[in-house]
């Protein structure tokens, strides 16, 4: 594996957990993103933007290995995934937690059980320490113990998007992906969502790739924003510097009358 790459800037070392360089990825005769660069930072909250059908999706689906790619470098945790081993890459892969969008959960198995499937695929440990794990997890995104043996059908909304999490905490990843975690929340819930992200990012200092198309968490709890458009990341930065942005679509997105109510909170 390579080394973990730093990047100094204002006089502060932030080291590089993912970086993607020049990354071309497409389907028959549709370029869906075009040479796209990204890096995220350890220990930040990354919000990525864009209007439905820009490839955000497919960007997350890309890094995460489930589409193939044209052209481009995908390093993770400072490792080139084309470069590793089958056993490094099991480990790499440990180290990353995923919220798809809706949950995902399995429908037949029980929250506690839907949480000790990523346990099961990548650790060998007795029955009994992954039914501590799972209690610990339970806990950890703020659901009742009682939760444990309930079905995803038995769930609301809120405690299915709190199980997900879980499940994608299930093995102590470094960085997590979550496409739109607050969709379908409303807004008390999803409020309280971003907040549980922002603690369990400076309690377990994990780094957050996050999908999203929701203004309230953009502004509360992002640290960085990264708009797609153009088939690349076109603009990144804090909201300061989305709000400063000339870009039509930037500009109607952050300074429209949505966003102006949230600025007025
Ligand atoms: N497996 C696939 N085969 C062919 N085209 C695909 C595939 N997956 C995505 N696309 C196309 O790629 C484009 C980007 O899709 P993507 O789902 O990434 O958008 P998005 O930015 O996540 O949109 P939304 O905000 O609506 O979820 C779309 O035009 C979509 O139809």
């Amino acid at each position: 594996m390579d080394g973990v790459r730093v990047d100094k800037q204002a006089g502060s070392t932030r080291e590089v957990v993912l970086s993607v360089k020049d990354l071309t990825v497409g389907f028959g005769d549709r370029i869906v993103l075009d040479r796209l660069n990204l890096d995220i930072y350890r220990g930040e909250i990354l919000g990525f933007v864009g209007a439905s059908g820009s490839g955000k999706s497919v960007l997350m689906r890309t890094v995460l290995r489930l589409l193939p790619r044209r052209a481009g470098t995908i390093h993770i945790l400072g490792a080139d995934y084309d470069r590793t081993s089958e056993v490094e890459r099991m480990a790499l892969d440990m180290r990353l937690g995923v919220l798809f969008q809706h949950g995902a959960l399995f429908s037949s198995l029980t929250v506690r059980e839907n949480i000790q499937v990523p346990m099961r695929e990548y650790l060998d440990l007795p029955q009994s320490m992954m039914d501590d794990l799972a209690r610990l997890k339970i806990e950890l995104v703020g659901l009742a113990p009682e939760a444990a043996d309930k079905f995803p059908s038995e769930l609301s909304g809120g405690m299915i998007k709190r199980a997900a999490l879980a499940r994608a905490l299930a093995l102590d990843p470094d960085l997590v992906f979550l496409d739109e975690p607050t969709s379908g929340l409303d807004p008390i819930g999803a409020a309280e969502f971003d907040e549980l992200i922002a603690k369990l990012r400076d309690t377990l200092g994990l780094t957050v790739y996050m999908v999203t198309h929701d203004l309230d968490s953009l502004f509360s709890v992002c640290d960085r924003i990264a708009v797609l458009a153009q088939k690349k990341v076109l603009v990144e930065g804090t909201i300061d510097d989305m709000l400063a942005c000339d870009d039509a679509w930037v500009q109607a997105y952050f300074r429209g009358k949505r966003a102006r109510s949230i600025v007025r909170k």
